[in-house]
């Protein structure tokens, strides 16, 4: 750290107490931008990192709700609206239990810096709920969703701050969140949302777009590198949104997927795991990834969902949630002689797992590049939005596809710049942060 970055994450600590997701994702991006500061004092002069890591505004507030036996629940829900250098707010809603304002701001926090490297005109936010949809029946659900979205929609709007899914919000809560923000605001605003259905102003490749992108982005650095996807053996942590469609497109560039887990464990099937099942177990039927065994009674499930990083795999591409792999399975990966990690879901691998890793030579991608497929596409949903148009399938997957190698180019070519060549995590994080501190400073101390 530089005496810069030292005191700003000392200010961090102190001004949030105990939101350690926060101060890790903070932290990450110091250790690697520091290198800035000696060849750009204008940033330290201009307070750029001060107000970086402070919200432009934070919302917290209250979501009662009625369950189907007639009690009354609340929950807590969150919009933290971090940055609006770049263009409005933009990031997903999660609804999940752990969710607290630490886990909000690290998705914040790293929002901002990935929406930069999209090249795409978008701010960073994040927002969510303590809810666990897990279990409730389609009109809790609903009644939830319509609930928080009465208090959000006075924050949001198609050029305030735009929110779409993450953890726990897919096309259901959206389309709930979509209809009460209709009717509160008696205005068809399709813009206000990300993800919505195809019939009503959604973008084609959405949904598969984290995870498409993810492929790509991997896809790219191994050219780079020499190398093929073609039968490579490849673990997946998750079964939701990013995993299925990380899945569907390394397995169609000619890689087998042997391992995917859910919260509850993981299971392994040395044949390669039939996607289509598990897309009807979790997509269709809301069930558990365990159910896979009746169909395919040989495959092997372990109810401990971290071991999975103890399955053979030349490719791991962890895609469930924050510091899902440790030291530890970082370790077991390495003895097993994995080759790439590329990050589908947000900073999932610890600090020391993400230093072993890149200490280890291992071809490694973190998610504010690999996973900014999502909100990519969520970008041009919000420009097919404005034009009142509606694109092909192909013409929106080249555009993510390109900014997916776009993204690569940049991080690299930047981290080759500062004399940090093939880190990645430096390049992006150096990358996006200059295109950030550039516009705070053309905006003046706001
Ligand atoms: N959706 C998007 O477009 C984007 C998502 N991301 C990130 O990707 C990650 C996954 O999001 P998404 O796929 O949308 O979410 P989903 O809710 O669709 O899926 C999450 C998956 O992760 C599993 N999971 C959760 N916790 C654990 C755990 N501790 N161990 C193993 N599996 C676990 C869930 O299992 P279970 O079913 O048991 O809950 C579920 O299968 C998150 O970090 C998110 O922030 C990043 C960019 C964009
Ligand atoms: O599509 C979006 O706006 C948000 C995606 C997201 O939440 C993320 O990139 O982590």
């Amino acid at each position: 750290m530089s005496a810069y970055t030292d005191k700003v994450l000392k200010m961090v600590k102190e001004r949030n107490p105990g939101e350690v997701e926060f101060h890790q994702a903070v932290e990450e991006v110091l250790e690697s931008i520091k290198v800035v500061f000696d060849k750009h004092p204008e940033y330290e002069e201009h307070g750029i990192l001060e107000r970086l890591v402070e919200p432009e505004r934070q919302i917290i507030f209250r979501v009662p709700w009625v369950d189907d036996n007639g009690n009354v629940q609340v929950n807590r829900g969150f919009r933290i609206e971090f940055n609006s250098t770049l263009g409005p707010y933009k990031g997903g809603i999660r609804f999940h239990p752990s969710v607290y304002s630490g886990i909000i701001k690290f998705l914040g926090f790293e929002q901002i810096f990935k929406n930069a490297l999209t090249g795409r005109p978008i701010g960073g936010g994040k927002g969510g709920s303590d809810f666990d949809p897990k279990g409730k029946s389609d009109g809790e659900v609903m009644r939830f969703c319509q609930s928080f979205m009465t208090e959000l929609a006075r924050h949001i709007g198609d050029k305030t701050d735009v929110p779409a899914g993450d953890i726990g919000v897919g096309g259901r809560e959206i389309g709930y969140l979509f209809g009460q923000y209709k009717r509160i605001k008696n205005r068809y605003e399709a813009g206000v949302l990300t993800g919505k259905g195809l019939s009503w102003g959604g973008s084609l490749v959405r949904t598969e777009a984290t995870g498409y992108g993810l492929i790509y982005i991997l896809e790219e650095m191994l050219k780079e590198n020499n190398v093929s996807l073609i039968d490579k053996e490849v673990v997946v942590s998750g079964s939701g949104n990013v995993a299925i469609y990380a899945a569907e497109k390394i397995t169609q560039l000619g890689a087998k997927v042997v391992a995917m887990s859910d919260s509850s464990g993981h299971l392994y099937d040395e044949s390669g795991i039939d996607l289509e099942y598990i897309k009807e177990i979790k997509e269709v039927n809301r069930g558990r990834i365990k159910e896979y065994l009746t169909k395919y009674p040989e495959a092997e499930y372990c109810e401990d969902c971290t071991d999975i990083w103890s399955m053979k795999c030349d490719i791991a591409l962890p895609c469930a949630t924050q510091n899902e792999m440790d030291e530890e399975s970082a370790q077991k990966l390495i003895d097993n002689g994995v080759m790439a990690i590329a990050e589908g879901a947000n900073m999932p691998l610890t600090p020391a797992a993400a230093k072993l890793i890149q200490d280890n030579d291992v071809y490694y991608i973190p998610g504010k590049a690999a996973n900014a497929g999502g909100v990519a596409t969520s970008a041009l949903e919000m420009t097919q939005n404005a034009m009142w148009d509606h694109w092909s399938f192909d013409k929106v997957d080249q555009k993510l596809q390109q900014i997916m190698i776009n993204i690569y180019k940049n991080a690299s070519q930047v981290a080759k710049e500062y004399g940090l060549e093939g880190d990645l995590v430096a390049g992006a994080n150096i990358a996006s942060f200059h295109i950030i501190a550039d516009a705070m400073i053309d905006h003046g101390v706001i």
